[in-house]
């Protein structure tokens, strides 16, 4: 597609963001968005789910390819990361660093083969894979799920996020939990994913570490099972509002154990405000913005065994009988 090879100097340099549902990813790329000063960025996220929740936490727009207020790019990717990457190189004149977020179920290795493979490695450079960290969740996660398990041990760098919930204590215990899993494994502790950038871009880090290992490790694991790790996702939309009574019962009484993680921009009859909803284990927060759009609800929910029908059954209850 790029018919000229470019020399190591113009490779592009690539960071891969990943860690498990909730870790903070997005959080920790808004930040990088906010403070990277003096790099054109281009942003690829990758969602587990059919509706783009991600691009419009980053943004607030939808498109496939689109570009941020800050003269970033963003882009979903679809099926084909190679492809996606490939629409990025188009506009490497505009764009000197990518940044790739993976899934929260993701392994984050075929991720990274991808840029040492015959196709990208010579156009891009692994700069390092940073891996976050739920400092409250890690332990049981880490217990449950391979791909958490791979996500620590490839990351070039673990990012102990969510530490205000966390006594010092249990810090060092997973800390240790973690270097039990990846020996000698470099970890800063972070709130909101907030770190002096300079220790995570741009730091080559793969040179000295994950591209070796990325390259020598088994592949055999690369099954989609593996990348999924039991874990499956509902999709809810509408263009009613939901009553904000019966959303909140939802929470209390009616939302199954099973369900990790919720994600969405909710529209409620009682407010004009759109209302981004984020539940990671048992938390969850729901913060104002204002609507650019159409006001609809969009929600996402990810969980082992769920019951689309019964989750999406008792969301439609939730809606308000009449159109505002
Ligand atoms: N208390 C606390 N909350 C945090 C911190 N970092 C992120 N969060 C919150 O955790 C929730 C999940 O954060 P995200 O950045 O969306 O997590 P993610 O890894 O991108 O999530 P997925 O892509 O769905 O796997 C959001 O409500 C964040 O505001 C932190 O350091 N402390």
């Amino acid at each position: 597609m790029l018919d000229t090879l470019a020399t190591s100097s113009d490779k592009l340099p690539v960071t891969i963001i990943t860690g498990f549902l909730g870790s903070g990813k997005t959080t920790l790329l808004n930040y990088i968005l906010q403070n990277f000063d003096n790099y054109k960025v281009a942003v690829l996220v990758n969602e587990f789910g059919d509706i783009n929740i991600d691009s419009q936490f980053l943004i607030g727009v939808e498109e496939d390819m689109i570009e941020l207020t800050n003269g970033c790019i963003c882009c979903t990717i679809n099926d084909n990361l190679t492809e996606a990457v490939y629409r990025v190189l188009e506009r490497r004149d505009r764009i000197d660093y990518l940044i790739v977020e993976t899934t929260g179920v993701a392994d984050p290795l075929p991720i990274a083969l991808t840029f040492l493979g015959k196709d990208l490695r010579d156009l891009t450079q692994l700069d390092a894979i940073l891996t976050l960290v739920d400092a409250e969740t890690f332990i049981s996660e880490a217990l449950n799920s391979e791909a958490a398990n791979r996500q620590l041990m490839y990351g070039d760098m673990i990012l102990l996020n969510k530490i205000d919930l966390v006594a010092e204590a249990d810090l060092n215990t997973i800390e240790t939990h973690a270097r039990a899993i990846k020996q000698g494994a470099k970890i800063l502790r972070c709130e909101y994913g907030r770190v002096p950038l300079s220790l995570i871009l741009d730091v080559n880090f793969s040179e000295s570490g994950s591209s070796e290992q990325v390259l020598s490790a088994p592949q055999s694991g690369a099954s989609n099972h593996l990348a999924n790790d039991g874990f499956m996702s509902v999709s809810f939309q509408s263009d009613r509002p939901l009553a904000m009574k019966k959303f909140q019962q939802f929470l209390d009484y009616r939302l199954p154990d099973n369900v990790f993680r919720a994600k969405g921009v909710l529209w409620f009859a009682e407010s004009p405000k759109r209302h981004l909803f984020q539940l990671s284990g048992k938390r969850f927060t729901i913060d104002d913005s204002e609507w650019t759009k159409t006001p609809k609800n969009q929600l996402v929910l990810i969980g082992r065994k769920l019951d689309p029908l019964f989750l999406q059954q008792t969301l439609n209850n939730c809606l308000t009988r009449q159109q505002v």
